[in-house]
């Protein structure tokens, strides 16, 4: 069966793709998935899919497909609101900073108008500066911007990333780094996305660091470690244990896979969420 007929099919076909017929109960995590590491499925047909797997919205849409997971019953769990924001070049910069407000201006706005819960932040690279100068350069720049976070209520999130494998020289590349700015800018709309696969590479030590600092997490991210594959059993993370020290924490966010799944894609994701499903 092709994607392309999988859709808008018969119980029967969702059945024989490997995905339940209807809306599977998924526990007491609100899991979403990123669009980018399904981009050869059509976003319609991945949101179909995943209201079928039980995900309750797809994370990283550009504001141009914010809309299209509503017609699934699903939501945008986190948008793309200032492309001007990269992950090398985001608020550890200064001159970066007018730029980002002016970006926030509308698209909180409008990810607010589409009931988008949050939107995406980076610290950018380090390029030379110190931690200390790019958290208080970060904090500069949130505070600029935490305001109209706070009139929409949207939160943004600073996210969390490896620079060993994946962004060399990434600056919040560490828990500690982040929950400082968080502390500082001290906005129910400001946060971390804590992202799970980067943090093991990092620092491991994920329960204790999710359990001590889930104040300042607003989201979350999955990927098996290492490879950013499947969440199986070839991979070093224990997701069940993990998912169940969130679901403990009472976390009201989302949680959202961002794993290359090897195989067949869906019901690779299909997996993962049981997996997580506590
Ligand atoms: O680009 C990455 O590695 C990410 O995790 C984005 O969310």
């Amino acid at each position: 069966m092709t994607r392309r007929q999988l859709i808008g099919s018969s119980v029967a076909a969702w059945a024989a793709a490997g995905l339940p017929a209807s809306p599977a109960p998924t526990g007491r995590l609100k899991q979403s998935v990123s669009r980018w590491c399904y981009k050869d499925i059509p976003l319609d047909q991945l949101c179909a899919a995943a209201a079928r797997i039980g995900l309750k919205g797809i994370d990283l849409l550009a504001p141009a497909d914010y809309d299209i997971p509503r017609r699934h019953g699903l939501r945008c769990t986190m948008g793309y609101a200032a492309d001007i924001m990269t992950i090398p070049n985001g608020l550890n910069r200064p001159e970066n900073h007018a730029a980002i407000e002016k970006a926030f201006r509308v698209g909180i706005p409008q990810a607010a108008k589409s009931d988008v819960p949050n939107v995406i932040a980076f610290s950018g690279n380090r390029r030379g500066i110190s931690d200390e100068e790019g958290a208080a350069n970060t904090v500069a720049g949130l505070n600029r911007v935490k305001r109209i976070a706070e009139d929409y209520g949207v939160t943004i999130c600073i996210e969390l990333l490896n620079s060993k494998v994946d962004h060399p020289d990434y600056m919040a590349d560490h828990t500690a780094w982040g929950v400082t700015v968080a502390e500082q800018v001290n906005s129910p709309r400001v946060k971390l996305l804590y992202d799970i696969y980067h943090m093991q590479i990092m620092e491991g030590d994920l329960i204790d660091t999710i359990r001590r600092n889930i104040k300042w997490i607003g989201h979350f991210h999955t990927g098996g470690v290492p490879g950013r594959h499947n969440l199986d059993e070839a991979q070093e993370v224990n997701w069940r244990a993990i998912a169940r020290t969130i679901a403990d924490l009472k976390f009201q966010g989302y949680f959202a896979h961002e794993f290359v799944p090897q195989g067949d894609p869906l019901p690779a994701l299909r997996d993962a969420v049981r997996t997580c499903t506590v």
